[in-house]
């Protein structure tokens, strides 16, 4: 399995937060363990927590060991073996943790280096500063940047300036981490790999597009950040805006890393601005009360357990979030595209169902429109909704039957983690999936209004209770042209 790994360093800033622990360390685990890592490759993970080496390796053996298929001991000792930790306050005076970074990094300029930051966005300007004030950027370093960029266009400006007046745009890595999931790339061969899609893929064949990322998850432990963030920074900026780019975009010319990009600035620039009074028409917010999850009690937004109070911030935040999208071109005039995002929904499922037009004449009772979901996540896979007769003697009688594409039935090899894809593809220097500058900032443009309206009010999110498929507005969103939300537990 191995592809000749090159050895690096890999430099967590943030390697002790909840993305760190969930999410890149499991995902580097895997890469490990599949033999893609060089033996010498090591992880440092920085933050404020006083820890050495040991206490670290303690931590994620206690924090993550559960959450991997730990199948050989030998195995989980040597990724272990792997990792350091190097304690720094970006906004403090002491100074040894850049020091110990430094003595860490030296003799070791040749290898790959990879500043990856997993800290709060207001952190990355001053980490890379000091980086570079210490001596540590090598012309062989990349730096990769979290999601959300920036609150707002003008903090996402702001950090891209910091950050590339140390990097160059060539060794930045902007993250999106739902551009990794296997679905989402199989979009872009499903519509770019076959024909048959792309004469019907504009408005004369369809009617709408509806792209969905319902969590279970509340955010116990997450105030801090999700406070300031809220359900529009936190996944529609980012996530469901780069899902719309790749269902409307135009075919690129080559499968590289700036076609791709180029068409979903396209696309992003063609979205119709949501301003003003449109805003309340186009938009919904909402906020989880308590409610039940799984069949099991769960307080509401403002309950959940943390280490700070709610605040004003906090009544003020959106859970749930859904928008009323259209891009203004040829191809897309006239369909919708409504995007909608929540925490403590009745059940995980992302997916981007995309709803055909009727037939123009019905010789059939009963039929109705096709539709076509591309289900991300669980149950990974593609189907397709079409009219049957149902067996029998009788009158014709018409069935919605799938066609269907499961990626585990269809696949012998396991689906890789979004996030394994994308750090190998930080590891060997390929850009493709990540975002550009102009990208993120073009996003933040079309974010920017809403959000800024929002603010205007001063109102509360429309309360939903948790399990539920969020605020009423959001059946009234597409209700008011005819439509519904397409509601199928993945289960
Ligand atoms: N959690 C998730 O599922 C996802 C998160 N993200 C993004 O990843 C980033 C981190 O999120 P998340 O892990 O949830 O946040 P957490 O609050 O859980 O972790 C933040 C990390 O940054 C460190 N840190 C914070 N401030 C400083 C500082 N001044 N100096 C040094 N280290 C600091 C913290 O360590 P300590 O407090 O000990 O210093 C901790 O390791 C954010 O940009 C977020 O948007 C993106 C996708 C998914
Ligand atoms: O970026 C984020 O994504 C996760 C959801 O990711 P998924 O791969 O599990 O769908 C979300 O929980 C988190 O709030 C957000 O920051």
């Amino acid at each position: 399995m191995s592809e000749n790994p090159q050895s690096a360093d890999l430099i967590v800033f943030g390697g002790t937060g909840d993305l760190s622990m969930r999410k890149l360390l499991p995902a580097l685990y895997h890469c490990d363990r599949d033999g893609r890592l060089s033996p010498e490759t090591r992880i440092i993970a920085m933050s404020r927590g006083g820890l050495d080496d040991a206490d670290f390796r303690g931590k994620v053996d206690a924090e993550v060991r559960g959450s991997v298929p730990v199948d050989d001991l030998e195995t989980w000792q040597r990724f272990l073996g792997r990792l350091h930790h190097v304690s720094i306050d970006i906004g403090g005076e002491d100074t040894t943790g850049w020091a110990k970074l430094t003595g860490l990094l030296a003799g070791h300029e040749q290898r790959d280096r990879v500043f990856y930051l997993a800290s709060p966005p207001m952190t990355f300007g001053p980490f890379c500063r000091e980086l570079h004030r210490a001596g540590l950027v090598t012309p062989a370093s990349r730096v990769v940047l979290e999601k959300p960029l920036g609150r707002d266009l003008a903090s996402a400006q702001r950090i891209n300036d910091e950050v590339g007046a140390i990097f160059d745009e060539r060794q930045i890595y902007r993250i999106d981490h739902y551009l990794g999931k296997e679905t989402v790339q199989n979009l872009l061969v499903l519509r770019f790999a076959n024909a048959f899609l792309e004469p019907i893929w504009n408005s004369l064949w369809i009617d709408h597009v509806q792209i969905t990322a319902a969590e279970t998850v509340g955010t116990p432990g997450r105030r801090g950040y999700y406070d300031h963030a809220g359900a529009l920074r936190d996944m529609v900026q980012n996530h469901l805006l780069q899902l719309l780019c790749l269902v409307a975009m135009e075919p690129p010319a080559r499968n590289d890393r700036e076609s791709i990009r180029d068409e979903k600035v396209k696309v992003l620039e063609s979205l119709r601005p949501i301003t003003g009074g449109e805003v309340d028409r186009f938009t919904v917010r909402g906020q989880y009360t308590a409610g039940e999850s799984g069949g099991v009690p769960v307080p509401g937004y403002l309950d959940e357990p943390d280490n700070t109070a709610p605040t004003d911030a906090s009544r003020q935040v959106e859970t749930f979030a859904a928008i009323r999208a259209e891009v203004k071109n040829w191809r897309w005039a006239g369909v919708p595209f409504y995007l909608r995002t929540g925490k403590r929904m009745p059940y995980r499922c992302s997916e981007i169902v995309v709803q055909f037009k009727d037939v123009p004449h019905s010789i059939f009772p009963g039929s109705a429109p096709n539709r076509l979901v591309l289900r991300l996540q669980p149950s990974e896979g593609i189907r397709l909704h079409l009219m049957a007769k149902e067996p029998g003697a009788g009158e014709v009688a018409l069935k919605p039957v799938p066609l269907s594409l499961s990626f585990a039935e269809t696949f012998t090899n396991r689906v890789p983690e979004a996030y394994e894809r994308l750090l190998m593809d930080v590891l060997t220097g390929n850009p493709t999936l990540f975002m550009r500058r102009d990208e993120v900032e073009a996003a933040w443009r079309f974010i920017d209004p809403i959000l800024r309206e929002w603010e205007s009010w001063g109102t509360p999110p429309e309360p939903y209770p948790a399990g539920s498929p969020g605020p009423a507005g959001a059946h009234e969103l597409v209700l008011r042209s005819g439509r519904f939300w397409h509601e199928e537990d993945p289960a």
